[in-house]
């Protein structure tokens, strides 16, 4: 018995499920609100910074023309207090880091390059020596240097990261215009699967990996999760789950299993029944059966409302085909709906640490640990390494020189074993074929992970020499 589905390459898969993907509306949320959200509309800056000229050092504002002597100090300016002093030619006075440059001065002296002297007389006037003179506007950031007034500093689609969040409060933009971020169920399915705390397993049981996984990924993609349990395999249990999640007017749901060609797999033909199933195979190794569908559902204010939109994604109950299909479908179309511009996997290119062996019958995604290291040692690109550098008699430029992402497996890629998803960064990117790739290929890959957290090589990453 065939599958009903025609088998569709995985590139054709995504730009379906884009293509079906709208971006959510704008919200309005405070500056607590803000980080990892993108920006519906641009920010503009309401007034200068600095608003007033400032002192770049602790020091003596002087007038730059009357250079090194020995000068009364008429006043003080300290930052965060307004003195209204002007300062004359003659006269200095002393000023601290961000304060404001009193009128009359044009330059700032360091501390460092001046000497107190003795006040002038009892109860005199305080008196100092200036022994550097100063070119004018030296150590003063003038009026809008940092950010001018009507500037846009950040614009409509720029995401919030940790600068972004200092950026807005800096031009006092406590409240933003954000693109909206999804509300995502997650269901698995399967009379096997039982609740994680389940100790011991009763027969033919296991532990439900998938929903806590997909929960945890769709919070750090910055969505709403929300638990809907497990359904077990009949068709009427299933249909009340997704009775639970168009309910709950989730704009996605996850499921995981039951997509298959298996007599119990009902997913597939609940949600022909419920709405329009786009593709129910792909080709790709792991996450064969992968299956996504749209529901147009009414919006609940009668018939003439415009109705509302759910995106179903059936992931293979295989943990680590649900792991792969969340990050190369699913993540995509949740940052799309967030407001990313560019809301596909990062590649980047790396070599292997291993010869890989390649699947003939499908494309596959293989997990591994990328790290920015010579090769690793122990390995086979290693030894192939330490081969050609005997041979070559040059020595390195410099102490970064043969430094490159190397690409490190991480072990039997079976897609029952969650452990090769373990401390994975980046899905390797391996063509359908006969053969074995030879350690040190280049091959693209995926980034499912921040590199800032990859592996350290023993003895570090060298710096920059004369660093
Ligand atoms: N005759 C065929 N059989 C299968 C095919 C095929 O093309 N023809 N494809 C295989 C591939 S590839 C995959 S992937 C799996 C996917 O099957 P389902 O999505 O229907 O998933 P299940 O059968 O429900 O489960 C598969 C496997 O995963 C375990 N599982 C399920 N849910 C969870 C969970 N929440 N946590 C942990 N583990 C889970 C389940 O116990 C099974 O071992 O189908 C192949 N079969
Ligand atoms: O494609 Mo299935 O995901 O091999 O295990």
């Amino acid at each position: 018995m065939g599958s009903a589905y025609k088998m569709i390459p995985i590139p054709e898969a995504q730009a379906i499920v884009l293509a079906n993907t709208r971006p959510l509306g704008a919200v309005t949320v405070g500056l607590a609100g803000a980080l990892g959200r993108v920006l519906a509309k641009e920010v503009l800056a309401p007034d200068s910074l600095p608003p007033f000229p400032a002192s770049i050092k602790d020091g003596y504002a002087v007038v730059s023309s009357d250079g090194v002597g020995e000068y009364p100090v008429v006043g003080e300016s300290r930052a965060g207090h307004l003195d209204d002093l002007p300062v004359q030619p003659g006269t200095v006075a002393y000023i601290t880091t961000g304060a404001p440059v009193p009128p009359g001065a044009d330059a700032v002296i360091q501390v460092e390059d001046t000497e107190p002297l003795p006040a002038a007389g009892e109860g005199g006037q305080r008196r100092v020596r200036i022994n550097k003179a100063a070119r004018a506007g030296q150590d003063i950031r003038p009026v809008g240097s940092d950010i001018m007034q009507g500037d846009v500093v950040l614009r409509a689609g720029e995401r919030v990261g940790v600068a972004e969040v200092g950026i807005l409060a800096t031009v006092g933009a406590v409240q933003l215009r954000v693109h909206a971020t999804p509300k995502v169920a997650v269901l698995s399915t399967g009379d096997e699967v039982v609740d994680p705390a389940t100790r011991p397993l009763g027969p033919g049981q296991i532990r439900d990996a998938n929903r806590s996984m997909l929960l945890a990924a769709a919070a750090r993609a910055g969505a709403e999760a929300v638990d809907l349990g497990v359904a077990r395999d009949t068709a009427g249990h299933l249909e009340g789950c997704l009775a639970a999640a168009i309910a709950q007017r989730v704009d996605v749901l996850i499921t995981s299993g039951g997509v298959s060609m298996g007599d119990r797999d009902l997913i597939k033909p609940l949600l022909e029944r419920q709405g329009v199933v786009h593709f129910g195979r792909v080709w790709m190794k792991p996450g064969k059966p992968l299956t996504f569908a749209t529901l147009e559902l009414p919006d609940g204010d009668g018939p003439a409302a415009p109705g509302r939109q759910m995106l179903v994604f059936g992931l293979p109950g295989n943990p680590v085909s649900s792991f792969v299909c969340f990050h190369l479908v699913v993540l995509p179309a949740l940052r799309k709906m967030a407001g990313w511009a560019a809301p596909a996997l990062r590649r980047v290119a790396a070599r292997l640490a291993a010869p890989l062996r390649l699947d003939p019958e499908r494309p596959e995604y293989h997990r591994c640990t990328l790290q920015w290291s010579p090769p690793p040692p122990g390995s086979p690109a290693a030894a192939a390494a330490a081969a050609v550098a005997t041979a070559a008699a040059e020595p390195p430029s410099s102490p970064l020189a043969g430094h490159e992402l190397w690409a490190v497996s991480t072990g039997n890629q079976i897609s029952s074993r969650l452990l090769s998803a373990r401390s994975a960064n980046a899905l390797l990117e391996l063509p359908c074929a006969e053969g074995t790739l030879a350690a040190g290929t280049l091959v693209s890959a995926l980034l499912i992970d921040d590199l800032g957290g990859m592996p350290v090589p023993e003895g570090g990453v060298p710096t920059t020499p004369g660093f």
